[in-house]
């Protein structure tokens, strides 16, 4: 018996082959032109080829299940397990558009009705206990690249050498002068601050409390990438110095890459609002990327050799729901966007987690069982791993909960580059920046205000918080409320849950080591808001004239003509 959807399909193509102007004779537009002829057959041809396509996939539910798991009408949750692990199949999400979120709420709809529709497809089911079997398998503390860190917070003083022939040699100005921050005139057209991670952490909802202020300048969009490695160009922006060039690997990262200051600047000031930047001369811009924290081998010397006098704002959150997070997210993705064609995000949420962490064993970033001491690892090493883990358009959702590792590399670098990084990277959790207003979720006020004045300190008095306060809440809801609409909340087992808190507990430890306060350790459930560097006025006083320089973002320049730096990108 024929379908009702099949037999629509076939009206529908037959009525556009009957349509096709084949006749010679007719004197058809198309008739006379054979190309085109053929052209409309091709474009006939793949647009039916698309359709049946579309309609024959089989939706698919929270955890992999086709869509009896998810029961919409009664609300009802289940928890269930795909048998699907299907490699190779990757969700690229580096330009979606956060705007784009609530707008594109009704095709959540859209994608939850197909869902609710479709019940015909057998259910596969996986026994849990295996696949928490297989989880038990990874065990953080024996992994090569949690000895790295060990050994790094270990060795407290760290000796950094001359940190300017550091940037001398890594930064190539091709031929420009380097000036320093306050004198430079890019400076205006270019990021004062940037948010550098992490992702699904509320750095969509700082983006917005942010471009409310008035001297604050969004760029052209929300995560530019620049600096990210999926977009990065090596040949372009880094070339590795010739004693370490390797023909066969043009992605090889090293510590011995060098940034072509000047490509990157030119680049880099195309994708902000020039306009109201030169407009007002106290205005400054900013670039909001989640993903560059995770990119630390290939983002951390770029954005500091391009912008000596950036300051970095970094959002943390619990990484087990982060973790999750990222997962819905990524679901929802799918069905936003029609890619329920894919198969990547069919697997369970388990099944996504053990092929991240097979991904990780695979880098060299951990193993099982314990490794040998020779598998030790130095940074060149972890650097390479961490940037093949992170190249492999997967994501990366495990590895992206190494807060501790991240954050100490992004450290490690901006000491390089001789600036000390409590003056400079800022500490919060996302814990913290949860307020409620009438039932809304919003920032609160009093973080968002002390964020602006550290943000826009500039040694002529710090702009008030109260710049803040017509900040419109409703952009932060709709970034937030919309995530869970019509679907349903999904569940993340006990089991799984307790898993991951096991899991990530070395890595949070040495969270609370690295940012000195054992409030930092999500595994202690810490009560009190945390922010690093926890006292802000001590540094600021504390501060020598040198590094307060770096604060200036350069609002009213005074440059000497005959100064080379006054003719820089004019
Ligand atoms: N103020 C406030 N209070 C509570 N929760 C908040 C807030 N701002 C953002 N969020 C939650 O952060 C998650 C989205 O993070 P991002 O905006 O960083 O996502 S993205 O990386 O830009 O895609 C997303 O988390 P999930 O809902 O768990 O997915 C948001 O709900």
């Amino acid at each position: 018996m024929r379908s009702k959807r099949g037999a629509s399909v076939s009206t529908f193509q037959s009525s556009l082959l009957t349509k096709i102007p084949f006749g010679r004779s007719n004197g058809n537009f198309l008739g006379k032109f054979p190309c085109v002829r053929v052209a409309y057959i091709c474009f006939i041809v793949v647009a039916l080829g698309y359709r049946s396509i579309w309609m024959d996939v089989a939706p698919i539910g929270w955890n992999g299940e086709e869509t009896s798991a998810i029961n919409k009408t009664n609300g009802s949750k289940t928890e269930t397990f795909s048998a699907d692990p299907t490699e190779n199949n990757h969700i690229i999400v580096e330009n979606l558009d956060p705007a784009d979120d609530g707008e594109s709420s009704n095709l959540h709809s859209t994608a939850s009705d197909q869902i609710t529709q479709h019940t015909s497809a057998p259910s596969r089911r996986q026994d849990e206990s295996e696949k928490i079997h297989r989880l038990h398998m990874y065990e953080i503390n024996s992994w090569p690249v949690q000895n790295y860190l060990e050994r790094e917070l270990a060795s407290s003083h760290q000796n950094f050498g001359n940190t300017s022939l550091y940037q001398q040699k890594y930064c190539n100005l091709q031929g420009r002068p380097w000036c320093p921050a306050g004198k430079n005139k890019w400076q205006r057209r270019a990021p004062h601050f940037m948010i550098l991670g992490v992702k699904k952490a509320g750095s969509s909802s700082l983006y917005f409390a942010l471009t409310q202020h008035p001297k604050i300048v969004s760029a052209q969009r929300k995560e530019l990438l620049l600096f990210s490695q999926k977009r990065f160009l090596f040949n372009k922006y880094l070339t590795p110095t010739s004693a370490q060039r390797d023909p066969h690997d043009k992605h090889l990262i090293n510590t011995t890459h060098v940034v072509n200051v000047q490509t990157i600047r030119d680049d880099l000031t195309k994708r902000f609002r020039l306009g109201d930047l030169l407009k007002d001369s106290q205005a400054v811009s900013f670039d909001a990327t989640p993903q560059y924290i995770f990119d630390f081998p290939t983002a951390a010397r770029p954005i500091l050799c391009t912008c000596p006098w950036v300051k970095l704002v970094v959002i943390l959150r619990n990484p087990v729901d982060r973790l999750w997070s990222h997962f819905n997210f990524l679901k929802r993705l799918q069905m936003k966007s029609n890619f329920g064609r894919s198969p990547t995000m069919k697997l369970s949420f388990e099944d996504w987690v053990i092929k991240d962490l097979e991904r990780m064993e695979k880098r060299g970033l951990l193993s099982k069982p314990l490794p040998p001491s020779s598998q030790m690892m130095d940074e060149q090493a972890m650097m390479q791993s961490w940037h093949d883990y992170t190249a492999d358009f997967s994501e990366g959702p495990v590895g992206r909960g190494f807060y501790a590792l991240q954050l100490h590399q992004w450290m490690k670098e901006i000491r390089r580059f001789g600036r000390d990084p409590k003056h400079i990277l800022k500490v919060v959790r996302l814990e913290d920046l949860k307020g409620h207003v009438n039932g809304e979720s919003v920032i609160p006020q009093r973080i968002l205000g002390e964020l602006v004045e550290w943000l826009l300190q500039d040694g002529r008095g710090s702009v008030s918080s109260q710049h803040v306060q017509g900040t419109k809440k409703q952009v932060f809801r709709q970034h937030m409320d919309t995530r869970y609409d019509k679907l349903g909340d999904p569940v993340l087992s006990k089991r799984t849950r307790e898993w991951l808190d096991m899991f990530y507990a070395p890595q949070n430890k040495m969270l609370a080591k690295l940012l000195g306060d054992k409030g930092w350790d999500y595994g202690s459930a810490p009560s009190k808001p945390m922010v690093w560097p926890a006292n802000k006025n001590a540094i600021i006083k504390n501060m020598s004239i040198e590094a307060s320089s770096l604060f200036l973002p350069s609002m009213e320049i005074d440059i000497a003509m005959n100064d080379p730096c006054y003719h820089e990108n004019e």
